[in-house]
């Protein structure tokens, strides 16, 4: 795999049509290697190596792109000269996505030959007697790209905010692409093309550290990557997981919001072992029922966010159940685990007949037995990308680890008067209970005067309608009113600020659609989005919906992993360690939040945490990178000594200066 958009890893199929228009030859690989590349004389071509056999040519001329499940790592091109198609499966879907898109900007943007001047410098190319030389495209630049879209007529026009019309999508379910130079009435390649590049969080690129992580992940480490609020840890696993082959790749996290934020299912839902309060044996027999057996057997890659939230004992019990299923005595029966979250944020719920107890045990699952033995490797992100202001950024560095001086809760303090609503728009309530948040959503929605308007889903299989509820963030019944307060579910068009989290006011119903103003005044007539989860036996299950959620207020526990615009807390009921920095990281700037009446004891962090990060971050400061539990001899010796010397600092400055100074 390769983080080149001019190479693709995929299954494919080749299949030639005889001139009587049926079948011929087919060719099946499951593993092989797709280059762009181009010849002397500039014509682009497809090269196809399978493994361990030879590489084939094929010309990028006059093609038909079949795209429809691109999502699904899935998609073709009919090479109509050849009479070939090319069936590519099992591709990891951002990268399809890319190499597709590099074909497109290639053929439309570069500088092709056109068919004369091709076979005159052909000619010429032969009768010098030089042997014929390929090299692969060059990274695309942006006048190309420029170039393309031009010619296919898909720049946007200026501060267009507008989605496709699904009906033209629906109705082209192939883009034709003619190379060569001739562009003349040609029907343009839309939908992959369509927004510009920089309204979708595709077109958003990786940080550096981002990059090594994604990196790590591909090459088949078992690793744990951390990092405060918004330094983008679900952001960089929705890209892992679109970098990575679908098949085996099972994206899972330990809340059902967090899942839905990545495309994945609960960890609960995947491990099949209920809440895992059963005996080991027990739990066993539970993974061992068909279905969730053979989610075990074919999964390759569990990747899991939101990890502070899973129970460290229940992970014990998992990495057991993945060996007993897969018959592997390896760690985790040897699935590649890709772990992401930070602990210093929510920690496992504990359950009430242990919270009673005098000493609730902490089980976070760095403190269980299987850690130390699966994660291979550890990460750090430093870079934070939710909020851009310093201040606040040193401000939440400070609250993560519970440490608060006097300049800072004045600075909080000063937050309770500001005016942050504008524009109709209230600001949101963040509660640490999620009743709290539902009376006061329906309270306020009943008080307005105008007509109650109800939004049912669409759920693709009714039967699944209460684990779509708790896992996507959509209600299935949603009743709104003109000026009832709302929040957007969804990655509308980032540059126009239409994102998840954004706050608005419904403002008129047109069309059978809610129209919602957002704090910037821009109007958006919200189109019916769609849900996916994935079922733990690999099915989907859609749900369709307006992508909006009342939001006079929210809980602080469904608020984790989410960005908000203008809300407002009192955090006196803080139960947590480590809430009120969840609460208050949601913000994206301290001029977009309210906090009521802030109060230094309300921030506290876990010792056993900062106990673990210190410990962590002293791996990563001394030798860069350790990995725990080397996977093999050659690995441990060469990592060894860096590890011990490291580990002999850490025990002497276990108790030393805090993790983070500010200076
Ligand atoms: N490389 C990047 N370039 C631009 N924006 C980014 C980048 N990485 C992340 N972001 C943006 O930063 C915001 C926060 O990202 P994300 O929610 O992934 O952070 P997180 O680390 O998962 O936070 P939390 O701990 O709260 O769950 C998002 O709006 C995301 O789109
Ligand atoms: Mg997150």
């Amino acid at each position: 795999m390769d983080l080149n958009d001019a190479v693709l890893t995929c299954a494919v199929n080749l299949q030639w049509t005889n001139a009587t228009g049926t079948v011929g030859r087919k060719l099946a690989y499951r593993t092989a290697t797709l280059r762009l590349i181009r010849n002397d004389i500039r014509e682009l071509f497809i090269e196809c190596t399978p493994e361990k056999l030879k590489p084939m040519k094929f010309k990028l001329k006059d093609i038909m792109v079949h795209k429809k499940f691109m999502s699904e790592g899935k998609a073709s091109v009919n090479f109509k000269a050849e009479k070939c198609a090319m069936y590519l499966s099992n591709a990891p879907p951002g990268t399809l996505m890319f190499f597709l898109r590099t074909i497109f900007i290639k053929m439309n943007g570069g500088e092709n030959v056109d068919d004369a001047t091709a076979q005159k410098q052909l000619r010429a190319h032969m009768l010098s007697g030089k042997p014929s030389t390929f090299e692969e495209v060059s990274p695309v630049t942006t006048a190309e790209m420029i170039l393309a879209r031009k010619k296919a007529g898909l720049l946007p026009s200026k501060g267009s905010a507008t989605t496709p019309s699904p009906l033209a999508a629906k109705k082209r379910r192939y883009d034709e692409i003619k190379g060569g130079g001739d562009k003349s009435g040609l029907p343009a390649p839309k939908k992959l093309y369509q927004e510009s590049p920089m309204d979708t969080e595709e077109g958003l690129r990786l940080c550096q550290e981002q990059i090594d992580v994604l990196k790590a992940c591909i090459s088949g480490k078992s690793i744990f990557f951390t990092g405060s609020a918004g330094t983008g840890k679900s952001f960089l696993l929705r890209k892992i997981i679109s970098a990575l082959p679908p098949d085996g790749t099972v994206a899972t996290a330990s809340t059902g919001v967090a899942a839905c934020l990545i495309g994945g299912v609960t960890l609960h839902a995947f491990a099949g072992i209920g809440g895992g309060d059963a005996t080991l044996q027990r739990c066993y027999e539970l993974a061992s029922r068909p279905a969730s057996a053979q989610a075990w057997r074919k999964c390759k890659r569990l990747i899991i966010d939101e990890i502070s939230m899973v129970d460290g004992q229940y992970f014990d019990k998992i990495e057991a159940v993945a060996r007993h299923i897969r018959r592997n005595d390896r760690p985790f029966g040897g699935i590649q685990l890709i772990l992401c979250g930070d602990f210093l944020q929510l920690p496992p719920v504990i359950k009430r007949e242990e919270s009673s107890s005098q000493t609730p045990p902490q089980r976070f699952c760095f403190q269980s037995s299987a850690w130390e033995k699966c994660v291979e490797y550890v990460y750090e992100l430093k870079e934070v990308h939710r909020q851009s202001d310093p201040e606040f950024v040193n401000i939440l560095n400070h609250l993560r680890i519970g440490h608060i001086n006097e300049e800072i809760t004045k600075r909080l303090k000063t937050t309770s008067k500001q005016k942050i609503e504008g524009n109709g728009i209230l600001a949101t309530q963040l509660c640490s209970h999620t009743n709290d948040a539902n009376s006061i959503n329906e309270s306020k929605l009943e008080n307005l005067p105008t007509d109650k308007v109800l939004f049912r889903a669409e759920d693709s299989d009714p039967a699944m309608t209460k684990q779509l509820d708790t896992q996507v963030q959509a209600p299935s019944q949603l009743f709104l009113k003109v000026d009832a307060q709302v929040m957007l579910l969804k990655n509308i068009n980032i540059s126009a600020g239409l994102v998840n989290g954004a706050r608005g006011v419904v403002v008129r119903f047109e069309k059978g659609v809610p129209v919602v103003r957002f704090k910037n005044n821009t109007e958006y007539s919200c189109k019916h989005e769609k849900w996916i989860i994935k079922t733990p036996n690999g099915g989907t299950v859609t749900r369709r919906q307006v992508p909006l959620k009342l939001a006079w207020a929210f809980s602080i526990h469904k608020s984790q992993g989410l960005t908000l615009d203008c809300v407002e807390m009192s955090l006196s009921k803080v139960f947590e360690a480590g809430q009120a920095y969840v609460a208050l990281s949601r913000a994206k700037s301290l001029d977009s939040v309210r906090i009521l009446d802030f109060d230094p004891k309300q921030v506290w962090a876990n010792p056993q945490v900062l106990q673990y990060y210190k410990l962590f971050r002293r791996r990563l400061h001394d030798t860069t990178m350790i990995p725990l539990g080397a996977k093999n001899k050659e690995e441990k010796k060469k990592n060894g000594d860096a590890a011990s010397s490291a580990l002999a600092k850490i025990k002497k400055s276990l108790l030393s200066k805090p993790l983070v100074s500010i200076s």
